[in-house]
């Protein structure tokens, strides 16, 4: 089996939605895909109507195939302090084509206010690994989990754009997405996530491949180093990140991945893309792309970074490819 499904961007490529097929007859809700999680979870009938701010909601009662997971429930808070939780139904879903049965879709009973701000949101489909699925007391599985043993590879590619629609595929590479070679390297998944070890200007910085967090975290260091270049570039802690002014021309900001006896491959990220977005509606200032993981404890290269490859994340081998595009 394989999928293919259109991964549109929002707000400025704050985020990347995908239409997702629920239960049955199919319920189609806009789902983000998140390698930086392990919970399916979407708006539903269950979510009090207060918190609902013109989402489409899953309704499990129209669904022929959902069934209650009688007993369980899920919790989760995520880096940037939003946090949801609920009750948990077994349905059908299926991605681009792609259809798993018995998947554990957790239906919020409650979301926190940037959930229900961000109108264009159902909820999240995790992709990193299921040991850190929060449904409790039995944890469940992710989609990709499940589908994985059907796969034509067990494998699934990211190729996000800059203000254009982008893909997830499942079960193949497709090789007219990208240009020369892909460069792998294995992944730690101790923590659940989709950790790996790249190399900035001759330093290994060790992060996860995140779709769901908008910009790049990286250590100091390479942060400070990479404004020093910019002139007026300051930390602003009004913004709590590093401002610039909107005219500047940013450089580009490379890193190697798989840079072992080959010398791997180097992944380029136009300085335009770290031009993120003013901060202001004068449009003087704006914020960068990159900033600093500093207040969070670990790095992540997010959609900023994974908008400039054509990103693989293979769950068979464990490792992660990235080539040019
Ligand atoms: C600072 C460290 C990480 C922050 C990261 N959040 C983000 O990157 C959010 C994503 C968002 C987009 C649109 C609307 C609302 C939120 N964006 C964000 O904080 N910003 C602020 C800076 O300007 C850019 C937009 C995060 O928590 N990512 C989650 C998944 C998001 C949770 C909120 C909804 C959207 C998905 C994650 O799963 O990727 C995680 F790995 F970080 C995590 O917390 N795992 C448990």
């Amino acid at each position: 089996d394989s999928g293919s499904v259109t991964a549109s961007p929002r707000q400025q490529d704050t985020e990347y939605l995908c239409p997702v097929q629920i239960g049955s007859p199919a319920q189609t809700l806009p789902l983000d895909f998140d390698t930086g999680s392990s919970d399916l979870w979407v708006f539903s009938t269950d979510t009090p109507r207060s918190e609902v701010n013109g989402q489409t909601v899953y309704d499990a009662s129209s669904s022929s195939s959902a069934k209650r997971l009688s007993g369980a429930t899920w919790k989760i808070s995520y880096g940037d302090g939003s946090s949801s939780s609920g009750i948990v139904y077994l349905d059908t879903v299926t991605v681009g084509g792609l259809t798993v049965s018995r998947q554990a879709v957790e239906a919020a009973k409650q979301v926190s206010s940037s959930f229900s701000r961000d109108t264009s949101s159902s909820g999240l489909l995790g992709l990193a690994f299921s040991s850190i699925n929060t449904v409790s007391p039995n944890q469940q599985k992710t989609f990709f989990d499940n589908a994985m043993p059907h796969l034509d590879a067990p494998l699934f590619t990211a190729d996000l754009k800059h203000n254009a629609d982008g893909r997830y595929n499942f079960g193949y590479i497709d090789k007219s997405a990208y240009t020369g070679s892909i460069s792998y390297t294995p992944v730690d998944n101790s923590q659940g996530f989709w950790g790996f070890t790249a190399t900035v200007d001759g330093t290994d910085v060790t992060g996860i491949a995140d779709t769901g967090t908008t910009l790049i975290y990286l250590p100091d260091s390479i942060v400070t180093s990479y404004y020093s270049q910019v002139s007026g570039a300051r930390y602003d802690s009004s913004n709590a990140g590093y401002i610039f002014p909107c005219g500047s021309s940013m450089p580009d900001f490379s890193f190697n991945v798989g840079g072992g006896g080959g010398g791997g491959g180097t992944v380029t990220v136009p300085g335009s893309y770290v031009n993120f977005a003013p901060t202001d509606q004068t449009g003087q200032t704006c914020f960068g792309g990159l900033q600093s993981d500093s207040s969070i404890g670990i790095s992540i290269f997010g959609d900023i970074a994974l908008k400039a490859a054509f990103v693989v994340f293979d769950g068979g081998n464990k490792q992660l490819g990235w080539a040019a595009k």
